[in-house]
Protein backbone atom coordinates (compact mmCIF):
# COMPACT_ATOMS: atom_id res chain seq x y z
CA UNK A 1 0.00 0.00 0.00
CA UNK A 2 1.03 3.55 -0.70
CA UNK A 3 -0.34 7.01 -0.30
CA UNK A 4 0.32 9.67 -1.92
CA UNK A 5 -0.43 13.25 -1.15
CA UNK A 6 -1.74 15.49 -4.30
CA UNK A 7 -3.43 18.89 -4.60
CA UNK A 8 -7.14 18.83 -5.85
CA UNK A 9 -7.71 21.70 -6.93
CA UNK A 10 -4.00 23.36 -7.29
CA UNK A 11 -5.66 26.67 -6.37
CA UNK A 12 -4.29 28.31 -3.60
CA UNK A 13 -5.72 28.85 -0.43
CA UNK A 14 -9.19 26.33 -1.80
CA UNK A 15 -8.04 23.53 0.67
CA UNK A 16 -8.14 21.32 -2.17
CA UNK A 17 -5.43 19.06 -0.65
CA UNK A 18 -6.61 14.93 -1.74
CA UNK A 19 -4.83 12.07 -0.26
CA UNK A 20 -5.12 8.70 -2.79
CA UNK A 21 -4.17 5.56 -0.86
CA UNK A 22 -3.10 2.91 -4.02
CA UNK A 23 -3.28 -0.78 -3.15
CA UNK A 24 -1.50 -3.55 -5.22
CA UNK A 25 -3.50 -6.21 -7.07
CA UNK A 26 -1.81 -9.14 -4.97
CA UNK A 27 -3.32 -6.86 -1.73
CA UNK A 28 -6.36 -6.80 -3.42
CA UNK A 29 -6.70 -10.28 -3.63
CA UNK A 30 -6.04 -10.97 -0.16
CA UNK A 31 -9.25 -9.62 0.86
CA UNK A 32 -11.65 -12.35 -1.01
CA UNK A 33 -13.88 -13.87 1.96
CA UNK A 34 -17.49 -12.83 4.00
CA UNK A 35 -14.79 -11.56 6.67
CA UNK A 36 -13.06 -9.07 4.51
CA UNK A 37 -14.46 -8.49 1.08
CA UNK A 38 -12.48 -5.83 -1.59
CA UNK A 39 -13.09 -5.78 -5.09
CA UNK A 40 -11.98 -3.24 -8.04
CA UNK A 41 -14.24 -1.19 -10.00
CA UNK A 42 -12.45 0.65 -13.01
CA UNK A 43 -9.66 0.96 -11.44
CA UNK A 44 -10.67 1.88 -7.82
CA UNK A 45 -10.66 -0.59 -4.90
CA UNK A 46 -14.17 -1.17 -2.94
CA UNK A 47 -14.15 -2.37 0.64
CA UNK A 48 -18.08 -4.05 0.27
CA UNK A 49 -17.71 -6.06 3.56
CA UNK A 50 -20.57 -4.50 4.80
CA UNK A 51 -22.70 -4.19 1.94
CA UNK A 52 -22.76 -8.19 1.33
CA UNK A 53 -25.81 -8.65 3.28
CA UNK A 54 -27.53 -4.85 1.39
CA UNK A 55 -26.90 -6.11 -2.02
CA UNK A 56 -29.94 -6.51 -3.70
CA UNK A 57 -28.13 -8.64 -6.40
CA UNK A 58 -27.06 -10.99 -3.73
CA UNK A 59 -24.20 -11.69 -2.03
CA UNK A 60 -23.25 -14.73 -4.30
CA UNK A 61 -22.17 -12.66 -7.14
CA UNK A 62 -20.10 -10.25 -5.24
CA UNK A 63 -18.10 -13.42 -3.57
CA UNK A 64 -17.37 -14.79 -7.10
CA UNK A 65 -15.93 -11.16 -7.36
CA UNK A 66 -14.17 -10.98 -3.96
CA UNK A 67 -10.60 -9.74 -4.18
CA UNK A 68 -10.35 -9.45 -8.38
CA UNK A 69 -11.35 -7.09 -10.95
CA UNK A 70 -15.07 -6.76 -11.08
CA UNK A 71 -15.64 -4.04 -13.33
CA UNK A 72 -17.06 -6.19 -16.08
CA UNK A 73 -19.60 -7.97 -14.33
CA UNK A 74 -20.66 -4.58 -12.69
CA UNK A 75 -21.29 -2.83 -16.44
CA UNK A 76 -22.79 -6.18 -17.21
CA UNK A 77 -25.01 -6.52 -15.27
CA UNK A 78 -26.33 -2.27 -16.21
CA UNK A 79 -26.39 -0.64 -12.59
CA UNK A 80 -28.11 1.93 -12.11
CA UNK A 81 -26.93 5.07 -11.41
CA UNK A 82 -27.69 4.92 -7.78
CA UNK A 83 -25.73 1.92 -7.42
CA UNK A 84 -22.97 3.69 -9.21
CA UNK A 85 -23.17 6.67 -6.33
CA UNK A 86 -23.13 4.02 -3.78
CA UNK A 87 -19.72 2.71 -4.42
CA UNK A 88 -18.50 6.26 -3.23
CA UNK A 89 -18.90 4.98 0.37
CA UNK A 90 -17.14 2.00 -0.31
CA UNK A 91 -14.32 3.34 -1.46
CA UNK A 92 -11.01 3.03 0.08
CA UNK A 93 -8.43 3.93 -2.20
CA UNK A 94 -7.19 3.65 -6.09
CA UNK A 95 -5.43 0.59 -7.67
CA UNK A 96 -1.61 1.61 -8.08
CA UNK A 97 -0.68 2.63 -11.25
CA UNK A 98 1.56 -0.68 -11.85
CA UNK A 99 -1.32 -2.72 -11.94
CA UNK A 100 -3.53 -1.15 -14.06
CA UNK A 101 -4.30 -2.39 -17.26
CA UNK A 102 -2.76 -1.03 -20.42
CA UNK A 103 -5.84 0.49 -21.91
CA UNK A 104 -4.38 1.03 -25.53
CA UNK A 105 -7.71 0.18 -26.47
CA UNK A 106 -9.40 3.31 -25.25
CA UNK A 107 -7.70 6.86 -26.20
CA UNK A 108 -9.49 9.81 -25.57
CA UNK A 109 -9.12 12.21 -28.42
CA UNK A 110 -8.91 15.78 -26.52
CA UNK A 111 -10.18 18.86 -29.04
CA UNK A 112 -9.29 22.06 -27.06
CA UNK A 113 -10.49 25.53 -28.70
CA UNK A 114 -9.51 29.11 -27.66
CA UNK A 115 -12.67 30.99 -29.06
CA UNK A 116 -10.71 34.35 -28.61
CA UNK A 117 -7.60 33.09 -31.14
CA UNK A 118 -8.74 32.40 -34.90
CA UNK A 119 -5.30 30.35 -35.07
CA UNK A 120 -5.24 27.92 -32.47
CA UNK A 121 -7.11 24.63 -31.86
CA UNK A 122 -5.31 21.88 -30.79
CA UNK A 123 -6.04 18.47 -30.82
CA UNK A 124 -4.40 15.19 -29.25
CA UNK A 125 -4.45 11.64 -27.85
CA UNK A 126 -4.53 11.06 -24.13
CA UNK A 127 -4.66 7.49 -22.89
CA UNK A 128 -7.20 7.28 -19.89
CA UNK A 129 -5.34 5.52 -16.57
CA UNK A 130 -8.39 6.63 -13.98
CA UNK A 131 -10.64 9.14 -13.55
CA UNK A 132 -10.51 11.84 -10.84
CA UNK A 133 -7.04 13.16 -11.75
CA UNK A 134 -6.65 16.67 -12.52
CA UNK A 135 -4.91 17.45 -15.73
CA UNK A 136 -3.32 20.81 -16.50
CA UNK A 137 -2.81 22.00 -20.09
CA UNK A 138 -1.28 25.43 -20.77
CA UNK A 139 -2.58 27.87 -23.27
CA UNK A 140 -0.33 27.73 -26.67
CA UNK A 141 -0.73 31.62 -26.66
C1 LIG B 1 -19.98 -2.10 -4.63
C2 LIG B 1 -20.38 -2.62 -5.78
C3 LIG B 1 -21.84 -2.77 -6.12
C4 LIG B 1 -22.90 -1.99 -5.79
C5 LIG B 1 -22.89 -0.67 -4.97
C6 LIG B 1 -24.09 -2.63 -6.35
C7 LIG B 1 -25.37 -2.14 -6.21
C8 LIG B 1 -26.49 -2.73 -6.75
C9 LIG B 1 -27.81 -2.16 -6.71
C10 LIG B 1 -28.19 -0.84 -6.03
C11 LIG B 1 -28.63 -3.02 -7.34
C12 LIG B 1 -30.14 -2.82 -7.60
C13 LIG B 1 -30.37 -2.49 -9.07
C14 LIG B 1 -29.72 -1.16 -9.47
O1 LIG B 1 -30.00 -0.13 -8.81
O2 LIG B 1 -28.90 -1.17 -10.40
C15 LIG B 1 -27.84 -4.14 -7.78
C16 LIG B 1 -28.33 -5.23 -8.46
C17 LIG B 1 -27.53 -6.24 -8.93
N1 LIG B 1 -26.18 -6.32 -8.87
FE1 LIG B 1 -24.95 -5.06 -7.95
N2 LIG B 1 -23.72 -3.76 -7.01
C18 LIG B 1 -22.36 -3.88 -6.90
C19 LIG B 1 -21.56 -4.85 -7.44
C20 LIG B 1 -22.02 -5.87 -8.20
C21 LIG B 1 -21.18 -6.84 -8.82
C22 LIG B 1 -19.65 -6.88 -8.76
C23 LIG B 1 -21.98 -7.72 -9.45
C24 LIG B 1 -21.47 -8.88 -10.22
C25 LIG B 1 -22.11 -9.55 -11.12
C26 LIG B 1 -23.36 -7.30 -9.23
C27 LIG B 1 -24.50 -7.92 -9.69
C28 LIG B 1 -25.79 -7.49 -9.50
C29 LIG B 1 -26.96 -8.20 -9.96
C30 LIG B 1 -26.98 -9.54 -10.69
C31 LIG B 1 -28.06 -7.43 -9.59
C32 LIG B 1 -29.52 -7.74 -9.82
C33 LIG B 1 -29.98 -7.11 -11.10
C34 LIG B 1 -31.45 -7.35 -11.33
O3 LIG B 1 -32.07 -8.03 -10.52
O4 LIG B 1 -31.93 -6.81 -12.32
N3 LIG B 1 -23.35 -6.16 -8.47
N4 LIG B 1 -26.53 -3.92 -7.42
Amino acid sequence: MATVEGTGSGEKGQGGETSVTYYRLEEVAKHNSVKELWLVIHGRVYDVTRFLDEHPGGEEVLLEQAGVDASESFEDVGHSSDAREMLKQYYIGDIHPNDLKSQSGSKLLVILDFPHCGRCSLRFPVSLLHSGKQILLRRPC
